[in-house]
């Protein structure tokens, strides 16, 4: 069976911000509405029926189960589009993309949006089993007296609500405490993650005055643009700030470190016949992609490297080098993450260690996060994803050729690649 080619014919996200900052009182659905409507009124795309919306969020309320089709029916779409929810971690985004361009690829569908959103402010908070029991039972007595004497039951503490944690369940660390595992077990040195994030904020500044996100972004709520973004940041700013994770010997901090973040985005994919149809320019074709898990319970520092699987495997499939790409777009969950990934990729010794035949190859950081990567913009988890692809597809489009390479690592060990070509 042939396959049809998937185009990226669109792109709009809403700036994302900092938590408890523009978007505090806002939650998933809210903020997911206005980067559709967003991308809908850009391309015209009021009443139109498409193939499907795929995307998610990685922490959502119990009410949010179909948030994904719940938004759609909040938009200018046709309300027949149908929709569905996906998870994986800070991969939801792209693996959203896929999902799509997937059916796409088969002819399932004809055109489609993948997108990613988290309202990190409006996080759910748990209740302790205890409490839990205790209202279940209460609920089931008949006498006053009977659930009175079950909502007494717990103690005090059991009634605090238990806050988001970011704990790896099977290891009891965040992921920050575990990237401080890989920053001391690859010799990261802080100078080495610093400048990474300063040339994140230097390149994203940049970009908003060559007006690169102009048409890329849709205001939403009173807010223009990303409030992550630090023109006033130096590397002696950096050098400052104190550890984020490990107090004492650490060298992971607030400004190497991506804060927790608001935001939404979405990527319009389709057909080609579909984008001549509807007279959109394709701006970049997703021509391969690849998911990988890695071991990470025991070898606490691999958590975030599941991309070097990933792409290894990607680039046999595709029979290209990690050095063929005009542009790379790497996830900056920690700048030290994205050093030792590099490091790896870049080192036969290392990439022996994990299996590899030998190391992949050099990447040019001058073809880096050209526009600035997460530590700048910021991550808001699922919508990371398609921040990164409708940066990249523009980076090709304007370039009229080439290449590009997409890695995103996650949490639980699992990180997806993808190849953007123009
Ligand atoms: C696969 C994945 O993506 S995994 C997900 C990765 N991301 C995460 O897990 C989130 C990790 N981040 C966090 O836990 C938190 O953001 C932390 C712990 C790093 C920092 O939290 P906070 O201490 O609340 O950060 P906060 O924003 O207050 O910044 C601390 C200070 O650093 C300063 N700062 C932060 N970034 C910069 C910068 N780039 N330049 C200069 N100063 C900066 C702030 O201004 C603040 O200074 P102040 O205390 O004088 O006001």
């Amino acid at each position: 069976m042939e396959t049809k080619k998937v185009a990226i014919v669109g792109y709009n996200r809403i700036p994302f911000a900092r938590i408890n900052t523009a978007y505090a009182d806002k939650g998933n659905q809210d903020l997911l509405v206005s980067a559709l409507n967003g991308l809908i009124n850009r391309y015209n795309l009021k009443g139109k029926l498409l193939g499907e919306v795929a995307g998610g969020a990685v922490i959502k309320h119990i009410s949010e189960s179909n948030l994904i089709r719940e938004s759609v029916m909040e938009t200018f779409l046709d309300p027949a589009t149908p929709a569905c929810d996906l998870q994986q971690a800070c991969d939801t985004g792209i693996e959203a993309a896929v999902y799509i361009g997937n059916k796409i690829a088969l002819g399932q569908i004809e055109s489609g949006i993948a997108c990613g959103v988290e309202a990190m402010s409006n996080i759910p908070f748990e209740s302790s089993p205890r409490l839990r029991k205790a209202l279940l039972k209460a609920n089931k007595e008949k006498s006053a007296f009977g659930k009175i004497k079950q909502l007494l039951s717990p103690k005090l503490k059991d009634w605090m609500p238990i806050p988001y944690k970011g704990q790896e369940p099977k290891t009891g660390l965040v992921m920050g405490g575990h990237t401080e595992i890989t920053a001391k077990y690859y010799e990261i040195s802080r100078e080495d993650q610093d400048e990474l994030a300063f040339k994140s904020h230097q390149n994203m500044a940049k970009a908003y005055d060559e007006g690169f996100f102009n048409d890329m972004i849709t205001p939403a709520f009173g807010l223009n643009t990303d409030n992550n973004l630090r023109r006033d940041t130096s590397l002696e700013k950096l050098a400052s700030l104190k550890p984020a994770f490990d107090k004492q010997n650490g060298t992971l901090t607030a400004g190497n470190s991506t804060p927790f973040t608001d935001g939404a985005s979405a990527v319009l994919l389709a057909s080609e016949e579909w984008a001549k149809e509807n007279n959109l320019p394709i701006l970049a074709y997703i021509t391969f992609s690849e998911v990988a898990g890695i071991e990470y319970v025991e070898n606490k520092q691999n958590l975030l490297l599941a991309p070097i699987f990933a792409a290894d495997r990607m680039l046999k499939k595709a029979g290209m080098s990690l050095e063929d790409f005009d542009y790379y777009e790497i996830h900056e969950a920690f700048a030290a993450q994205v050093l030792a990934t590099l490091k790896i990729w870049e080192n036969d010794d290392l990439a022996k260690k994990f299996g590899l035949e030998k190391a992949l190859g050099k990447i040019d950081r001058n073809k880096l996060n050209v526009k600035g990567g997460s530590l700048a913009v910021a991550h808001p988890f699922a919508a990371t994803g398609g921040r990164i692809i409708g940066t990249l597809a523009k980076l090709l489009h304007e370039k009229g050729s080439g290449k590009g390479f997409i890695s995103i690592c996650a949490a639980r060990g699992q990180g997806v690649t993808m190849i953007l070509e123009k």
